[in-house]
């Protein structure tokens, strides 16, 4: 029978102290990534479903700190403790989340601790104690900057050496800078603080609120990283030309290629990410015939002059924004999405019509995902071609590769901000006979 006295005191919930709430929800956002190797962003909606938005951006802010230095958080753990605490138990995850925000994020001693304790409830609440307050007493910090997961380190030093791993440590020490990409070249007044490192761009520091920024409203830009812009720029101007613009959403290359002319038919697979596709079509005021099609399946009523294939892929080269992929991504899926874009280059490929354009890329920095994908499909497919990007071609301070790729690696323009990492082929279709 249920025992219906009256609880005596108050339950564990209402106890906590002010600001534990967002902390439980960094905690559930952190075991999603790591345990359950969902994306950061997709689990941010439930795991601070019914938070104000400030605990809510401050739930989200401790988890991708966390993420960032979770390496260098862990050494300091283990340096601390004559007993290897486990990889996967809560007071690990709670004494990371704790040490991201009295070392990074400079919140106050007193609040990290207190909204620490209620989270090990009925587990080691002394020795987090003990290690939070040592923290305080012997002045912990962290290095200059964040070390990479070890296995995507050792992955990166195999295929681009130790330098680019450093390079990249140091992008991944924190969030990178806002690039906008312009329908038309803005006015000089608006954008007086910001750098130009190619037409129709603008680089902000971070940290703005985006839907604040002027002229947000008007829909004259919408935020991509310059390295996302460079695809479609190697396409040129459309002229009413027609394109397909495969794996489309949420459209940041439709946007610039309708902004430059193309007759756009933008295809994916996913009805939610279409629908913010449109939706920042509209904004923008922007046209292209939105699709929803899986590649593998989808036929065009018609070939292109033109095919941007921006594939699905391990996002191993936006690490920057997305601090939870090194923790995710595993060689096996590397591998699993390698096949899956074999699959769809050569899906592409079939509705390029005679001397048109095929455009590969992906926002991966994975060999297997790029230089071997293109080389594979040239290996299949004799007749067609690489035709070479042009350092004219792009921004300055990016150069192609000896083949006529662009790869864009960390270190890149490091001091305007750097970029993200991409793979980039454009490929020409065999003449008509
Ligand atoms: C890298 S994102 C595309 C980014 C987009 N081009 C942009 O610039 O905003 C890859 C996209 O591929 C889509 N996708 C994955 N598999 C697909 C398939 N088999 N057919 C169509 N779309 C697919 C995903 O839904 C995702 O939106």
């Amino acid at each position: 029978m249920a025992d219906r006295r009256p609880r005596r005191g108050r339950g564990p919930a209402e106890a906590d102290p002010p600001g534990t709430a967002s902390r439980r929800a960094a905690l559930r956002l952190l075991d999603a990534v790591l345990r359950r190797g969902d994306p950061l962003d997709i689990a941010a909606h439930a795991a601070t479903q019914g938070l104000p938005p400030a605990d809510r951006a401050f739930a989200i802010a401790i988890a991708s700190e966390t993420l960032r230095w979770m390496g260098d958080i862990d050494a300091l753990i283990d340096g601390a403790t004559s007993q290897v605490l486990a990889d996967d138990v809560k007071s690990r995850t709670v004494l990371r989340l704790a040490l991201a925000q009295l070392l990074i994020l400079k919140t106050s001693p007193h609040a990290v601790v207190s909204t620490a304790l209620p989270l090990v409830a009925g587990g080691p609440r002394r020795l987090v104690h003990a290690l939070l307050s040592r923290a305080q007493q012997e002045e912990w910090s962290l290095p200059e900057s964040a070390n990479l997961p070890e296995a995507v380190a050792e992955r990166w030093a195999d295929q681009w050496g130790d330098a680019i791993v450093a390079a990249a440590a140091a992008a991944w020490s924190g969030p990178p800078p806002i690039d906008l990409s312009f329908a038309a070249e803005p006015g000089d007044e608006e954008w007086a603080d910001a750098a130009v490192l190619a037409p129709l761009h603008r680089r902000l520091p971070r940290g703005q609120a985006i839907e604040a920024m002027p002229g947000f409203r008007e829909g004259g830009w919408w935020v991509q990283d310059l390295a996302a812009s460079l695809p479609a720029r190697l396409l040129g101007a459309g002229n009413g030309r027609r394109l397909l613009d495969l794996c489309a959403a949420p459209g940041g290359k439709t946007m610039q290629l309708a902004a430059a002319g193309w007759d756009v038919v933008a295809v994916d697979s996913s009805a939610k990410r279409l629908e913010r596709l449109s939706d920042n079509l509209a904004r923008t005021a922007l046209s292209a015939d939105v699709v929803q099609g899986d590649i593998r399946t989808w036929e065009p009523d018609a070939s292109a002059e033109a095919v941007l294939l921006d594939a699905p892929c391990s996002a191993t080269g936006i690490f920057r924004r997305h601090p939870d992929v090194l923790h995710r991504i595993e060689p096996r899926q590397i591998d699993e999405l390698a096949e899956l874009q074999g699959e769809l280059l050569a899906r592409a490929a079939q509705w390029v019509t005679p001397g048109g354009t095929l455009l590969y890329a992906t926002c991966s920095l994975e060999r297997a995902e790029g230089e071997d994908q293109v080389a594979a499909f040239l290996d299949w497919h004799r007749d067609w071609t690489i035709d070479p990007v042009t350092p004219e071609e792009l921004p300055a301070g990016i150069i192609p590769d000896d083949s006529g790729f662009v790869r864009t690696l960390p270190g890149m323009l490091a001091d305007a901000g750097g970029l993200d990492g991409f793979f980039i082929a454009r490929l020409r279709a065999p003449s008509a006979a």
